[in-house]
């Protein structure tokens, strides 16, 4: 495509020259030739400051707010409102719209986003649609491997969000679950995707240190709502009273008044028993999986899937034949053929804010006979600290004993992290805590402190990748550390 008839289906002004554009990008070492590269003036550096190098890699043109440097633009240069949105733009206007030729359903709130993301996509395959997936634990097309983003992200950058969903939609996808961010609703990563549905989980205080206030949170995650025209809301959370409402439904675990309702919650050792009374009709249900606020994720998945054509009986076969998302709420099992009873329950849990460890650890009291034990830490760096506090009150109150240690300490003293966990039980008089800063050794603190009828949650990590520390980051699997910890029990 000419750089000129992207600018005219964009309403931009084109400059004189007029080379041919294939593909976007705000980084300039990902620049390929022909790319636009879009500048973006970003919180730490001006993206104007590359312009050398996106040339060097052979840039077509430049786009940005407006040249700011006393050399002359090495390249064409197309000036925009928001270079955000342009990126956004200039992507889907490349990658042909591929949102359109896709059922998209939007999944946005605290916690519960990704469960319900990969929940959602599982009942979409088991009604016949061939649907594809981008989520924090990676992205899959179809029903293919999980593939991983250069960056740890939720959801990536424009050009990469609208270049899945583009081959996706070329390979025979029907329809795509994508997991929306609250950065990815603020920073125009999402912009231009059509949505279908959109799920609400639920809100909590989180990310402040990047919105600033509960309410910019709130506003920038509401929008993923008012661009859908259907929603799937929580009516169990009371900020949902505060969405703007078009057409939609509710769903509820707490007895609440809700289109789709959960009634007779039994939590089991092997998953979740309830029956669901809903507009697809009254059926019993069965997910394997822990934990009770999995219901409402399902109750989420199961209205959005209806709402695409999913029958009753395939909503109730899809949620039986779950495998659960890596990391959440995963119960580890043993190499050797030792039986799982003789030992303590472990389990790895992305839990990392405190109304989610609340819930997780609330939710494994349920089915625990003996101690409950918990390893959890609290990221360093600008991440939220004054969750910390809060992360050592509700381990020290919902668990017998709570062993704190690192988690993405960052540049932040780990002993500042450590010392702010601590003076949260502290407060509240609690004294049931030890602090082991290695997380290897805290792991297999708690599961040596751990016997048979215990379980240990390990919170915090989840499927992480990597542990960052002050001056190194380490490869790190939580769920192998747990088995190796598992294999010297007893
Ligand atoms: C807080 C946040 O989201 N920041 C994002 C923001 O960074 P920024 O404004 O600081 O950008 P910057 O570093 O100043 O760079 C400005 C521009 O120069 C460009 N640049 C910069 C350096 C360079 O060498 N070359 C270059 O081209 C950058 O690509 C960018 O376009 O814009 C950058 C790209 O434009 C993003 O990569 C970056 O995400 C960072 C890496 C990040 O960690 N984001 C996390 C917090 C995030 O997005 N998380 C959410 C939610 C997770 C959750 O719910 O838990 C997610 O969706 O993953
Ligand atoms: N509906 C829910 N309500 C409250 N807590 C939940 C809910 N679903 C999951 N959780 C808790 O939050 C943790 C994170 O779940 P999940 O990964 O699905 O959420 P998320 O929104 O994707 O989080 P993140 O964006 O940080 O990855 C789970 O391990 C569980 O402890």
């Amino acid at each position: 495509m000419r750089l000129a008839d992207l600018c005219a289906a964009l309403q931009l002004t084109a400059p004189a020259a007029n080379p041919e554009v294939s593909g976007v990008t705000h980084n300039a070492a990902w620049v390929s030739p022909g790319d636009v590269f879009v500048a973006i003036r970003g919180a730490k550096v001006d993206g104007h400051s590359f312009a050398q190098q996106a040339a060097q890699r052979g840039a077509a043109a430049i786009a940005g707010e407006g040249w700011p440097l006393a050399e002359a633009c090495p390249l064409p240069y197309v000036e925009v409102h928001s270079a955000r949105a342009a990126l956004a733009d200039f992507a889907t206007e490349l990658e042909g719209n591929p949102s359109r030729r896709l059922k998209v359903v939007g999944v946005t709130g605290t916690d519960g986003k990704t469960t319900t993301s990969w929940l959602t996509a599982h009942l979409l395959r088991s009604a016949g649609l061939d649907t594809g997936l981008l989520s924090t634990v990676g992205y899959q097309l179809g029903d293919g491997a999980l593939q991983h983003f250069p960056a740890h992200f939720t959801t990536p950058e424009a050009p990469q969000v609208q270049a899945t969903l583009r081959q996706l939609a070329d390979t025979g996808g029907q329809a795509v679950v994508l997991e929306a961010s609250s950065h990815a609703l603020a920073l125009e990563r999402v912009r231009a995707v059509e949505w279908d549905v959109a799920i609400w989980t639920h809100l909590s205080s989180e990310h402040l240190d990047f919105h600033g206030t509960l309410e910019q949170y709130f506003a920038e995650k509401r929008k993923l709502i008012e661009r859908s025209p259907f929603a799937v809301l929580n009516a169990d959370d009371p900020w949902t009273q505060r969405l703007k409402l078009g057409q939609h439904v509710t769903y509820s675990t707490e007895g609440n008044r809700a289109d789709w309702q959960a009634q007779h919650i039994e939590e089991q050792s092997g998953g979740l028993a309830f029956k669901v009374v809903s507009p697809a009709g009254t059926f019993d249900a069965f997910l394997p999986m822990i934990g009770r606020f999995n219901v409402s994720n399902a109750l989420a998945g199961m209205a959005a899937a209806h709402h695409l054509g999913a029958t009753a009986e395939q909503l109730a076969a899809g949620l039986a034949s779950f495998a659960g998302v890596p990391g959440r709420m995963e119960q580890v099992t043993r190499q050797t053929s030792m039986p799982s009873s003789l030992g303590p329950r472990v389990i790895v849990d992305f839990a990392h804010t405190p109304p989610s460890l609340e819930k997780a650890l609330g939710t494994l009291r349920a089915t625990t006979s003996g101690q409950l034990i918990v390893v959890i830490g609290s990221a360093g760096g600008p991440r939220d600290p004054s969750k910390r506090g809060p992360l050592g009150e509700v381990a020290t109150r919902l668990a017998d004993e709570a062993v704190f240690t690192e988690e993405d300490c960052r540049d932040t003293p780990l002993s500042d992290i450590l010392s702010a966990m601590a003076g949260g039980a502290q407060a509240a008089g609690r004294s049931n805590y030890c602090l082991v800063p290695d997380r290897r050794e805290a792991i297999g603190h708690a599961v040596r402190l751990a016997g048979p009828g215990d379980t240990v949650l390990l919170a915090g990590k989840g499927p992480e990748e990597t542990l960052e520390r002050l001056n190194e980051t380490v490869p790190w699997n939580e769920v192998e550390e747990a088995r190796a910890a598992l294999e010297l029990w007893g």
